[in-house]
């Protein structure tokens, strides 16, 4: 038998309706038309053609990135496609590149900090591509502290500009994507200073480059930082430095939402509060948490069709030797993976809908949802990366000797997907947002009760003192039963901290001294909200044969996997024993048999293409060992027999110790 024999067999295993399943996962049926579309349009299209990257030089792959970027603009455009088609395009091209910034950063900025004026002078630009923008606000020296950015925009009275200037070489703006080669444009984050006073920092339009013939307009020195991890992955990107030297930009070409500069230079806060002017972090926050279910149902895809092929040991009387999939342990490394991709679905598909409702809330002058919707993001994110990072070494790992190859499409998911764990808010400190919040939502409890995804915190009492009743392992399958255990853990958890920063004389110096217990605390409040939200999804209808059931089960795999991780702090904190968390544990071994017959057919409901996987371990029809061959024999270092080099280094090696041995 072949792997091809191998996948088919396994299919026929399925439990329930994989059409079904993949609409599940797509959110709904016109999503799933919508992705499979665009997917099929760029796995057909030979000029999206991506397993010859890896063997480019930088300058080669820079040049072949922009290539692609504008067939597809030209696609986009020919095909009259919309935004969400447009989206999944440039999803699928799979490639870094100055359009993530124009699309997920530059418009979004402009949507959500620009005044109405602006708006319609800068949006029509942008969305035509008649403008070509970036995000600059992170500088050599300063990152997550966006307060301690030096760039500075001074307003000066007599020409009605501001002057932007890097006053240091810290101040050079740093990372930028786009910025170093395409970027006619970008919003540069800089201090404002008018009559010498400072007023924060607040977002500036400034233009690069010429319109005409591209060249860097004068007092603007900019270029490429240099190769990132990896060869191909993030080095289609050509992120930026930016430098000014006193560039003049007219005054309305601050972004006047938040707050505004009169032409007599005086600075007006509207009534909009000043942290709406981190609107865009927000919004792409949301976005990379849809990214990571994506590149972790991919990493996925490829172990588990891989490890379904994959066979070691265990032949008796020269019969089939295990597949890998069967060992136990490869199962408790990747069934909770595969549980986690789902989760990161559901959860990001209700961040999608809060950040509907609170940008709805914002037009209607409510903020009142907006601190909720920061740590949410905030907090998603982090949990989110860091699980799909992880997730994705552990899945090359599930692969053994050949999950290193470039060839199993991993090392290159994994160096592209990494940076998602800093960029965009790092991913500690944005734990420590969360903290802030939680510890700010206690402290306000006496007169304000928590809503939302904290409301959990004013029932405080109950779930300070309350014990947990499971005496089987079957008692853990039940939503209410894994919902009171992560609620109690996040809640004691949070107490815990919140009194220990009441101890200290000055709060903010017990916040710091605390911070390592507050980042676990948010990652508890977190968790729970990605185990409440699949719980949640599951009570909605779920069309198709067998499809809730076996959602159910990866649900109960996922917040099972993550007791049985966590279980010191659900033992620390007093609600469970060790027998009740070892049964959680036995329930979890059980879980992972009735996973196991689904497993290929849960990774094809993603429906990812063969182009989008970009891995011979993870090919739909599992003809693994011939490709594998294939792709290795074409490896430019086998065009010869006789390798560049060879005559010139080794040779003369060769030779000499044949020298030696006459002697
Ligand atoms: C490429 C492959 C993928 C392809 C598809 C995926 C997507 C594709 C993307 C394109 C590719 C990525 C490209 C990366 C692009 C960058 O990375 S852009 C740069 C991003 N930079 C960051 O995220 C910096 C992180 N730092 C920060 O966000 C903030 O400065 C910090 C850490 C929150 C600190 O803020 P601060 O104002 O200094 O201090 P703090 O006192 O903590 O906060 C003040 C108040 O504001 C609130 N606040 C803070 N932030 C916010 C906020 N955002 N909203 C609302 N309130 C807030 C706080 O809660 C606090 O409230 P109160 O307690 O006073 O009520
Ligand atoms: C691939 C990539 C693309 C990027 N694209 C852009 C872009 O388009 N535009 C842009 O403006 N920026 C961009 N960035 C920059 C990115 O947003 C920042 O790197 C990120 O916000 C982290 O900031 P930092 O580099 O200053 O990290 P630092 O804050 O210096 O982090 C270093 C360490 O310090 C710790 N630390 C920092 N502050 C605290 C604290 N208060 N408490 C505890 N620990 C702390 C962190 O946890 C981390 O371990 C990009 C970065 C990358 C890697």
């Amino acid at each position: 038998m072949e792997g091809v024999d191998y996948l088919r067999d396994e299919r026929k295993k399925s439990e329930f309706d994989v059409e079904a399943m993949k609409v599940a996962w797509a959110g709904s049926r016109e999503a799933f038309q919508v992705s499979d579309r665009m997917a099929k349009l760029v796995a057909n299209d030979p000029v999206f053609e991506k397993f010859s990257k890896p063997t480019l030089g930088r300058k080669e792959m820079f040049k072949n990135t922009l290539r692609k970027a504008a067939y597809a603009w030209k696609l986009i455009n020919d095909l009259h496609l919309t935004e969400e088609e447009a989206k999944w395009l440039r999803h699928y091209i799979d490639e870094p590149n100055y359009t993530d910034l124009q699309w997920e950063m530059f418009v979004p900025a402009l949507e959500g900090q620009g005044s109405e004026e602006q708006k319609r002078k800068w949006l029509p630009l942008a969305q035509t591509m008649q403008i070509i923008g970036t995000y600059a606000q992170t500088e050599l020296a300063h990152g997550s502290n966006v307060q301690g950015l030096e760039t500075t925009a001074t307003f000066d009275h007599e020409t009605d500009q501001f002057v932007i200037h890097s006053p240091t070489l810290t101040s050079s703006k740093w990372w930028p994507g786009g910025m170093a080669k395409v970027a006619t444009h970008a919003i540069v984050y800089a201090r404002l200073i008018i009559d010498g006073h400072f007023y924060g920092v607040h977002g500036f339009i400034v233009q690069l480059r010429s319109l005409e013939d591209h060249s860097t307009l004068p007092g603007i020195t900019v270029g490429d930082i240099g190769m990132k991890f990896g060869h191909g992955a993030y080095n289609t990107m050509d992120n930026g430095v930016l430098r000014f030297d006193r560039v003049r930009i007219p005054r309305n070409q601050m972004l006047m939402r938040v707050s505004q500069v009169t032409k007599e230079g005086k600075y007006v806060q509207s009534d909009v509060p000043r942290q709406l002017a981190y609107g865009t972090m927000v919004s792409v926050r949301q976005t990379i948490v849809s990214d990571a279910s994506k590149a972790l149902s991919r990493a996925v895809c490829i172990a588990t069709r891989y490890s379904a092929i994959r066979r070691q040991f265990g032949s008796h009387d020269g019969g089939p030797e295990t597949q890998v999939i069967d060992y136990k342990t490869q199962q408790s490394r990747l069934f909770p993976l595969l549980a986690s991709a789902f989760a990161f679905r559901f959860v990001s598909e209700w961040l999608k809908s809060l950040q509907t409702d609170v940008k709805q809330r914002l037009e209607a002058k409510d903020f009142s949802t907006l601190p909720e919707a920061h740590a949410c993001t905030a907090g998603l994110k982090s949990l989110t990366t860091a699980a799909t990072a992880d997730g994705i070494e552990e899945c090359r790992k599930l692969c053994g000797g050949h999950g290193y190859l470039i060839s199993s499409g991993l090392p290159e998911l994994y160096a592209y997907y990494v940076p998602a764990c800093t960029y965009e808010g790092e991913n500690v400190v944005m734990m420590l947002q969360v903290a802030r919040f939680l510890v700010k939502t206690v402290s306000e409890m006496s007169y304000k009760q928590p809503v939302g995804t904290a409301d959990y915190l004013g029932r405080m009492a109950p779930l300070m003192h309350n014990n947990c009743d499971v005496q089987t392992a079957e008692d853990w399958l039940n939503p209410s039963a894994i919902v009171k255990a992560f609620e109690t853990r996040a809640v004691r958890m949070i107490v815990d901290c919140s009194q220990r920063i009441a101890k200290f004389e000055n709060q903010e110096e017990g916040f710091a001294e605390l911070s390592t217990d507050l980042v676990e605390a948010s990652l508890a409040h977190c968790q729970l909200i990605v185990v409440s939200t699949f719980i949640q999804r599951l009570k909605q209808e779920i069309p198709g044969k067998g499809v809730k059931q076996s959602l159910e089960v990866l649900c109960y795999v996922y917040a099972l996997y993550l007791l049985h991780k966590h279980q010191g702090d659900f033992l620390a904190t007093g609600y469970l024993t060790s027998k009740q968390a070892s049964l959680a544990n036995d329930q979890l071994k059980t879980l992972y048999s009735k996973v196991r017959p689904n497993a290929i057919a849960l990774v094809d409901s993603f429906n990812h293409t063969d182009h989008y996987l970009s891995s011979v371990l993870g090919r739909y029809d599992g003809n693994v060992y011939p490709k594998l061959y294939e792709a290795a024999r074409k490896d430019p270092l086998n065009d010869s027999d006789i390798a560049d080099g060879i005559n010139q280094y080794v040779q003369p090696i060769l030779k000499q110790k044949l020298h030696l041995a006459k002697l």
